[in-house]
């Protein structure tokens, strides 16, 4: 077990489910402070549940989930696109500061330092011109490009996202990897669900393998084992990408 002071979450037999269901099994590890790790596994795997469990979004059926005492310790999570309602009529501008409400608050006024770091989150995600336009009107990847904008306003110390190169390209899958290996640098710990293992063996050095239960997790060559595979595989008898 990981030291309290350099595990950011600790998962103690954690089960997570919905209703009578359980959906991820008896799993216990910690993700240390300012570590890159990917969370794979096959479909229904139970890899957004456990991120559910981690923010509080699902509370655990058994276990404890413990996330870091520090008083400035902030958790923000990407979700995945479909989970936005893409026709509210909101500006991309708007979209990326409402990733501020926790500094701002629902009625101070937004300061011209907030308002400045709208724009340069706006501008590193390469969307700089687009400010203006309602979410309706952007495309999979820019819209993409947008929430990781709103997750830099969240300037949190942990940052969950959840398959965040679904449905963008490859040119924007690099662009917004830049970014994840910048928060990494900057001491961030940052975890993402992911499907593409040539990216996750590429990119990130931990990786937590999943099944409906903890297949493995630690380092990614000690855990993308073709014998691991294979059993996730079993385990969800289902097609793992
Ligand atoms: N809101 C929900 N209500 C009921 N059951 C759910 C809900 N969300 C997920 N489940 C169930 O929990 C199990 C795990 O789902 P989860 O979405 O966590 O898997 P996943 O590994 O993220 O899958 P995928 O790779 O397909 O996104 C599945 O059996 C799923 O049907």
């Amino acid at each position: 077990m990981v030291g309290r002071d350099v595990a950011v979450i600790e998962l103690d037999q954690v089960s997570l489910g919905w209703r009578d269901r359980v959906a991820v099994r008896d799993v216990s590890g910690a993700f240390e402070r300012g570590s890159l790790t990917a969370i794979v596994g096959p479909n229904g795997a139970g890899k957004s549940t456990l991120l559910k469990g981690i923010t509080g979004l699902v509370s655990p059926l058994r276990g404890r989930i413990r996330t870091s005492g520090r008083a400035d310790s902030h958790i923000a999570c990407l979700p995945q696109l479909g989970e936005l309602d893409r026709s509210f009529p909101i500006s991309t501008y708007d979209l990326v500061a409402m990733g501020a409400w926790r500094r701002v608050g629902a009625w101070k006024r937004f300061s011209a330092q907030e308002h400045e770091r709208v724009r340069s989150a706006l501008e590193a995600v390469g969307l700089a011109d687009f400010g203006h336009r309602i979410i309706g009107t952007l495309s999979g990847g820019q819209l993409q490009r947008a929430l990781f904008a709103r997750l830099m306003l969240h300037d949190a110390d942990t940052l969950l996202l959840d398959e965040p190169f679904a449905a963008v390209d490859m040119a924007t899958t690099e662009d917004l990897m830049a970014l994840l290996h910048r928060w990494h640098d900057e001491g961030r710990t940052v975890v993402a669900v992911l499907h593409d293992l040539d990216l996750v063996r590429r990119h990130f050095p931990q990786c937590l393998l999943l099944a409906g239960q903890l297949v493995a997790w630690g380092r990614t060559d000690d855990v993308l084992t073709p014998e691991n595979l294979h059993l996730a595989r079993h385990l969800c008898a289902g097609d793992f990408l």
